[in-house]
């Protein structure tokens, strides 16, 4: 039985493909390499270079490799990008995630776990927002995001595919072993830029608005570690395999930074300082998310490891150099 993980290639993927291993678990890729990198991924995992929404694929991958569980993270991801493109979003993010649930149903596939996203939530009335809290999100990205969430929903009813929805929060950080990390050359999260700034390998940073309702007037999200998020899929693998019912769960550690503090985290941890200027608020952005993560913990069992902005940002920092050499080396 194997797993197939689409955008394996890309940043949370990638650490998902080395947590499956680390567990003994036989993996499969699906990636078009738009943003992924074929060296993101251990020499050894079946790589196969094509798109979510071929069906043909898809289902060929399921039946060669005996695909009985797909944890699905290929996607579009730039919530500005998705204002400015919402018809490109929506086929990628949407479109295609209905053609490879259809794929899935078909080639008699048990368990699907889907990345969703905080963007659902749009700007939360209450925060920690909770599952069950309005869903409203406030750009295409979120909509893209939610739509195929009812998609899933409807098809897990109707053809017994057992799903888990996870909705992220910010990730951020790195594998603590090095192995894998956040390698877009023009990724636009905050860590990865803060850290690219403070490396001097861009010239400063810009924080996106400063008139929020906030405390600082920046926007507030819940920065998770992707080692901790990758965990958070295995367990939910294990519960869907055990018989447990569809389900969604916030993925966060229940703390909001503002976007000032994570700068201030970032210059600490480098022992550097590097130009901040302000611009105008981002479109699409929220004021403040933060997530409820009762859920999660109390349901699969997760228990964060590494629960530390600090360390995010140090392992976030280790990978960028990693990276930097990587880069310098041609690779
Ligand atoms: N990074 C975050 O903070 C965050 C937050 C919430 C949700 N998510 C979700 O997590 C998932 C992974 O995000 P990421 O940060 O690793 O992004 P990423 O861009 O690094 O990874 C996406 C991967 O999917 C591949 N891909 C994209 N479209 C594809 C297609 N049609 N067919 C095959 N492969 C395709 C890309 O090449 C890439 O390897 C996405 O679904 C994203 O919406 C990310
Ligand atoms: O150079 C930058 C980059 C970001 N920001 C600010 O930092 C905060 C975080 O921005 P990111 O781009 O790091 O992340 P987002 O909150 O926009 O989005 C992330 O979290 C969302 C859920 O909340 C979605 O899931 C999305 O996929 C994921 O990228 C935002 O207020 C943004 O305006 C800056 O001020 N300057």
């Amino acid at each position: 039985m194997t797993v197939l993980v689409t955008g394996g290639a890309g940043y949370i993927g990638s650490h998902m493909v080395h947590a499956l291993r680390d567990a003994g678990e036989r993996v499969v890729v699906l990636d078009n390499l738009s943003t992924g990198r074929r060296w993101a991924l251990p020499g050894d995992v079946p790589l196969f270079v094509g798109e979510t929404g071929d069906e043909a694929l898809v289902a060929a991958i399921i039946g060669a490799h005996e695909v009985r569980a797909i944890i699905h993270f290929a996607a579009s991801i730039v919530v500005p990008d998705s204002v400015a493109d919402p018809l490109g979003y929506y086929r990628n993010n949407t479109a295609n995630a209905r053609t490879l649930i259809e794929a899935a149903v078909k080639g008699g596939v048990r368990h699907f776990i889907f990345s969703s996203t905080a963007a659902v939530y749009g700007t939360p009335a209450t925060l920690p927002v909770a599952e069950d809290a309005p869903l409203q999100p406030e750009s295409p990205y979120g909509t893209s995001k939610l739509m195929t969430e009812l998609i899933l929903r409807d098809a897990g009813r109707a053809h017994g595919l057992a799903y888990a929805i996870l909705r992220y929060f910010n990730v951020a950080g790195a594998d603590p072993q090095g192995r894998a990390g956040q390698s877009t050359p023009n990724a636009t999260h905050l860590i990865k830029v803060g850290v690219q700034a403070a490396l001097g390998l861009r010239p400063g940073l810009q924080v996106y608005g400063t008139d929020y309702p906030t405390p600082d007037g920046t926007c507030l999200r819940d920065y998770i570690h992707v080692s901790d998020l990758a965990a958070a899929h295995s367990a939910a693998l294990a519960y869907l395999r055990q018989g447990g019912a569809s389900r969604i769960f916030n993925c966060g550690y229940g703390r909001g930074y503002s976007v000032l503090e994570v700068i201030e985290a970032v210059k600490r941890v480098a022992g550097v300082d590097f130009p901040v200027s302000f611009a105008p608020r981002r479109p699409g952005d929220a004021a403040a998310v933060v997530a409820g993560n009762g859920r999660i913990l109390s349901e699969l069992g997760w228990r964060p490891q590494l629960d530390d902005l600090p360390t995010i940002v140090a392992h976030a920092l280790a990978w960028e150099r990693t990276l930097r050499t990587r880069n310098d080396a041609g690779a």
